[in-house]
């Protein structure tokens, strides 16, 4: 081969070799650039992330991105990466702040909606889930969002059902208010508009009129009166209606209780009265006792003179005549002086006598009295402690009972269990058959509890359609066991409203105490289990 042979070949060798670097740096720097398209699309994402947080952070976000554009010099990059770093720390730190503000901030303006209790119960249970979740935090803001959506919702609906009550009651009453009506025919004209638009508000106080009237019917004397009041509440009542007869009971219990002041008032007056006639008669007797003593000493003293007289005339006497005369005459004086000293004994006796029926007549007025009274206190105190509708212990009967077994557990710990009940779809009876019904209901279920439960727990209607059972010395297994009977047998109950067939179920929260425990504590844990219980479809014992 000839030497430019050899040369040519060299050549053309090296020429591939330069057109497979060129294609190799081509690939090479296509690689590059995606991957700095990527990292620039990246740091973008990541500027949109912190945007609005640090005006520096967003600046040097910018420049890096400006950086990576136009050049490849990865020690430029670094440099700004290093100065990036220290701010995201703080971005980070600043965002843990923030989020548990926004936890804060979200709880508190959830408690004080709870607090006013402005919304009805189904929305108080919404309320309460969404305030469990918030109690239980989230790391990122990511999480909280659609929490804060379920939240903005929640408000939103409050507030619109609200505006629109308050709208239409407001528009009704500047088309029915004229300058001519006088107060009475004002507040009649506002209570026809807040009645025929405040349905939801009015509808709940209603209901929880209702349960006060249950109540005062078992304790209160004008039970007539208020029987006839809750007769009429089967149906929806405008507000200024509902109103009048608030006051009307407001007025029945004002009369009772003056009753009762004017009844205490009249045991108390015929009690001093009496005690003070015991008094003077007791001064009295003291006085005559006095004045017959006095009597009695000086016909003793004659007694004396009598005898000592006698005894000197047997001395002075020589004569038996003498002698036999002056005794006689001294006995004569004797016998007069007893015979005044049996009838003045005699008198005395007498008189004491009258005294004395005269005072255990009082007394035993005055017993009569106070047994009549104390009576009446008890029968207060039962009454005070029990529910009018069901007769079975109330809320105040339950907190007293709870409180004494929390004591006891503190002292010597043992098997305390408390369980949460609460009627299934309740409201459904209450709307479709009546409150009437609603109320034959509670009254079934809590005769049920009794024949069921009553041996081996303390029951109470802690409120509304909410039971509550103390079980003591009973371990878990037998407590649920005994609990799921209860539910099995109240599920199997024959309700019949208006020709219907229908069926109660029970939802029912259970725990036991524990050494940490209080009263609030023990009860929000065998609440929770009931929530759960009703979130996992209901008619079910869950213990929590
Ligand atoms: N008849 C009657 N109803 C009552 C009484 N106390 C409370 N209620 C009603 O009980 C119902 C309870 O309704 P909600 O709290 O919505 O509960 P619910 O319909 O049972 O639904 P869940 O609890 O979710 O199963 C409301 O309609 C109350 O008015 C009462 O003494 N008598």
């Amino acid at each position: 081969m000839t030497d430019k042979a050899v040369s040519d070949k060299a050549i053309s060798r090296l020429k591939a070799r330069l057109d497979r670097a060129v294609s190799a740096r081509g690939e090479l720097e296509q690689a590059l650039s995606a991957q700095s398209a990527l990292l620039i699309g990246f740091i973008t994402k990541l500027s949109l992330a912190c945007r609005g947080k640090d005006l520096s952070l967003d600046n040097k976000l910018a420049k890096l991105r400006a950086t990576l554009k136009k050049s490849t010099n990865f020690s430029d990059l670094e440099r700004e990466i290093a100065s990036i770093s220290p701010l995201l720390h703080q971005h980070i730190a600043q965002q843990e702040v923030d989020l548990k503000a926004l936890q804060e901030n979200l709880l508190l303006s959830a408690l004080s909606v709870q607090k006013s209790q402005t919304t009805n119960a189904g929305s108080q249970r919404q309320l309460k889930q969404l305030i469990d979740k918030t109690k239980r935090g989230a790391s990122s803001l990511n999480q909280y969002l659609p929490l804060i959506n379920e939240f903005i919702l929640f408000f939103q609906n409050a507030l619109l059902s609200l505006q629109a009550a308050s709208t239409s009651a407001s528009s009704d009453n500047d088309n029915k208010v004229t300058p001519e009506n006088n107060n009475a025919d004002v507040a009649d004209n506002l209570g026809k508009a807040s009645g025929n638009n405040l349905d939801v508000i009015t509808k709940e106080t209603q209901e929880r009129f209702n349960s006060i009237l249950n109540t005062l019917v078992n304790t209160s004397k004008h039970k007539a009166d208020i029987s006839k009041v809750k007769s009429s509440l089967t149906e929806q009542l405008p507000t200024h209606k509902l109103l009048t007869k608030c006051l009307h009971v407001f007025d029945l219990v004002l009369d009772e209780l003056q009753q009762e002041r004017a009844s205490a008032k009249a045991f108390l007056s015929t009690l001093s009265e009496a005690l003070h006639s015991v008094n003077s008669s007791v001064t009295s007797t003291i006085t005559s006792i006095n004045a017959s003593n006095t009597e009695h000493d000086a016909l003793n003293l004659e007694l004396k003179t009598h005898i000592k007289t006698i005894s000197d005339d047997i001395n002075g006497t020589n004569s038996l005549l003498d002698m036999k005369t002056g005794v006689n005459n001294h006995l004569q004086s004797i016998v007069k002086t007893l015979a005044k000293k049996n009838q003045l004994e005699a008198e005395q006796r007498l008189a004491l006598n009258d005294k004395l029926n005269k005072m255990s007549a009082q007394i035993s007025r005055l017993e009569s009295e106070s047994e009549s009274f104390e009576k009446r206190i008890k029968e207060q105190q039962i009454k005070s402690m029990q529910d009018g509708l069901t007769k079975l212990a109330n809320r105040a009967a339950f907190d007293e009972f709870f409180a004494m077994q929390m004591v006891h557990y503190h002292h010597q710990s043992f098997d305390l269990a408390i369980t949460v009940i609460d009627l299934d779809d309740f409201k459904r009876i209450n709307d479709t058959y009546g409150h009437s019904a609603g109320d034959k209901t509670l009254k079934a279920i809590a005769k049920t509890l009794m024949d069921v439960i009553a041996e081996d727990a303390f029951i109470c209607r802690y409120g509304g359609e909410e039971f509550v059972l103390i079980f003591q010395g009973f371990d878990k297994v037998t407590v649920i066991n005994k609990l799921n009977i209860l539910r099995k047998k109240v599920a199997s109950l024959p309700f019949t409203f208006k020709g219907n067939r229908v069926s109660i179920s029970l939802s029912l929260g259970v725990t036991f105490v524990q050494a940490g425990d209080n009263i609030h504590s023990a009860f929000e844990r065998a609440d929770a289990a009931l929530y759960r219980a009703k979130h996992d479809g209901k008619n079910r014992v869950i213990y929590g």
